[in-house]
């Protein structure tokens, strides 16, 4: 309390950009690109309410402590793993600090392959981040959501919407045959609740990641030949969703957020020319303002027993 008014306040440092390379002795170059953003719970009002900045952990020394930090790592290791070792050190080091919120985002260098040979050390963009969100406590409990952005997938079939709300501002019509579009962002939690139940290696966060985009893809796509019907994007999304909880235990819950990316029939007429362009689930236009926007987070019924 601070005369009369609550504060409720954390500060942090956004956006510190750091690459780190590993060049072991046999084997090619490891690397990897983050942005990290670091946020402080700790006891500085005074800085709040009074000139007095004694208890300020300044912001710059957070991001000096990220390439410190990234120094000292000898060892390649997951966005994860260095959120929680900033996370760590933060709450332990200062007196002051209550709790640290660590978020990770990576940029997705791939090793190149020249002739099917992975390269030494050649690296390409690829297009889908890997994210984390770390939250820790100065007693060891920790909140570790990891995630993924832009993963962009496209069916030309096996996909429809039929059987909604009619209503007088209903044009659509009903449709088993649409391409379907998106670009997911997905997040979900793993339940270790404390940094002593994190389970050591060969447990990879890296892994997990990958594993959860696959399903994730499968289960929109299915089976390469026929492919799965897909009635609504919200079923999917459902479908998606289940399959990672159903193959990782791990994983408490999982958010979806997939934008409807509509591809729009293109019929074209004039009267001179009544049939120019006459739609027949062969020429769209790609679109993406408006879309639409389905999100869901999706957990574990608790148990009845
Ligand atoms: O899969 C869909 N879900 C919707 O909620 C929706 N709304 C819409 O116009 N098209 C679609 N498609």
């Amino acid at each position: 309390m601070a005369e009369g008014f609550k504060i409720d306040q954390r500060h942090g440092k956004s956006r510190v950009r750091v690459a780190r390379v590993w060049r072991p002795h046999s084997g090619g170059h490891v690397m990897v690109e983050w942005e990290v953003d670091v946020s402080l719970f700790s006891d500085c009002l005074p800085s709040y309410t009074s000139d007095d900045n004694s208890s300020i952990v300044a912001t710059d020394s957070m991001k000096n402590t990220v390439y410190g930090k990234a120094k000292e790592c000898t060892e390649e290791l997951t966005l994860e793993r260095f959120a929680l070792l900033l996370a760590r050190h933060f709450t332990n080091y200062y007196p002051q600090v209550t709790g640290a919120i660590v978020s990770i985002v990576e940029k997705p260098w791939e090793r190149v392959l020249i002739d099917g040979k992975p390269h030494s050390h050649g690296f390409k963009l690829g297009s889908e981040l890997h994210t984390t969100e770390v939250t820790m406590k100065k007693c060891g409990a920790v909140n570790i959501i990891s995630g993924l952005k832009n993963l962009s997938l496209l069916k030309t079939t096996q996909s429809g919407f039929e059987g909604f709300v009619r209503d007088k501002y209903t044009l659509l019509p009903d449709t088993r045959e649409r391409i379907v579009a998106t670009e997911v962002t997905s997040s979900w939690r793993y339940k270790f609740a404390n940094i002593s139940q994190i389970p050591p290696a060969p447990f990879c966060f890296r892994q997990r990641y990958n594993e959860v985009k696959k399903v994730l893809s499968d289960t929109f796509f299915g089976p390469v030949d026929t492919g799965v019907y897909s009635p609504s994007v919200q079923n999917t999304l459902y479908l998606m969703a289940t399959a990672v909880l159903n193959r990782f235990q791990e994983i408490e819950w999982v958010h979806l957020r997939m934008p409807n990316l509509h591809f729009l029939p293109v019929n074209m007429s004039s009267k001179e020319n009544p049939n120019m362009v006459k739609f027949a689930d062969d020429v769209y236009l790609p679109t993406s303002e408006p879309h639409g926007t389905i999100q869901a987070t999706i957990s574990r019924a608790m148990s009845k027993l």
